[in-house]
């Protein structure tokens, strides 16, 4: 277990109401975890006390076991193994260029100026950033912005990659791009959590989701025994991902349909034939 919530209570100053409640979650070593649930439900929240930036009012917030500690020094290491990359990458983008932005975390960490020089190099190549690298960051576009708020924070080897919203405003390349990029980061040792409100992206891409609802978990579970829960989903208006609804239309189809034999019009769609169908939608 990399990292997990107990019980954490989180208000924002003069809030009525809590933005994160009781909320215990543990996030697995190794998977590619969603946090899945409507705008304001308590997504970017968690990620910034999972970070360390916001403090619990209550509960307590572990890494690797040990409780997290709010010092400076603390709050400096905990954040070189667990990165988060903002929702807006205005946010994360500190310096003019792009080489100067992947190169201030480790600036930061006082590492010598050839090592720097090199893990930057290394990273430009590996986020495909060659063209933009001298560029000043206020002159690319927010695709790009998101790249480089990637790059920065993989530039720190993190244990625990946080993204925050990674594919809103992004193309439908861009995003399957993206996508692959995290499937290859997942792969190469880094455990991953990202927040979104498509369905379809996480019944895709992830091995594990949670499900909040007004600062609360009200499911977790494996994409498929999550979207079992339609009822559920429903309750909080969330729905379930578009082949479900598609697979289900066409199951009450094939049952009304007279033409159909004995033995589909009983079973509707054979459980064999949807399950080969959603298990050809996810990511493999
Ligand atoms: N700085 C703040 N001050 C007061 N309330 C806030 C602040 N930031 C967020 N909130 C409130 O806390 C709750 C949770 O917000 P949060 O941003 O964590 O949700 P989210 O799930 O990330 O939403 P979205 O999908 O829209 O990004 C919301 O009710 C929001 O209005």
């Amino acid at each position: 277990m990399l990292l997990a919530f107990e019980h954490i209570d989180y208000t924002y100053p003069g809030s009525p109401q809590p933005a994160v409640q009781n909320l215990t979650l543990r996030l697995p070593a190794g998977k590619r975890c969603v946090l899945l649930g409507h705008n304001g439900c308590g997504k970017t929240t968690l990620f910034l006390l999972a970070n360390g930036l916001y403090k619990p009012q209550r509960g307590v917030i572990r890494w690797q076991g040990a409780p997290l500690q709010y010092d400076r020094a603390s709050l400096m290491a905990l954040r070189q193994h667990v990165g988060l990359v903002f929702q807006d990458p205005e946010q994360q983008l500190v310096a003019s260029s792009v080489e100067e932005d992947i190169s201030y975390g480790l600036c930061n960490l006082g590492l010598p100026d050839a090592e720097v020089n090199r893990k930057v190099s290394e990273a430009i190549a590996h986020f495909n950033l060659s063209e933009l690298a001298s560029r000043p960051v206020h002159h690319l576009s927010l695709g790009q912005k998101k790249r480089v708020s990637l790059a920065d924070v993989m530039v720190l080897q993190p244990k625990l990659l946080l993204l925050d919203e990674p594919t809103a405003y992004l193309d439908r390349l861009h995003t399957r791009d993206l996508m692959a990029k995290l499937h290859q980061i997942q792969a190469a040792g880094t455990t991953i959590a990202l927040s979104t409100h498509d369905l379809d992206l996480a019944y895709c891409w992830a091995d594990w989701i949670f499900v909040l609802n007004e600062g609360q978990l009200v499911l977790e579970g494996t994409p498929q025994d999550v979207f079992a829960q339609r009822e559920t989903l429903e309750q909080i208006h969330l729905g379930v991902p578009l082949v479900f609804d598609v697979l289900d239309k066409v199951a009450d189809a094939l049952s009304k349909d007279s033409q159909t034999t004995e033995e589909s019009a009983r079973h509707g769609l054979p459980e064999t034939l949807r399950q080969r169908i959603l298990d050809s939608f996810r990511a493999g």
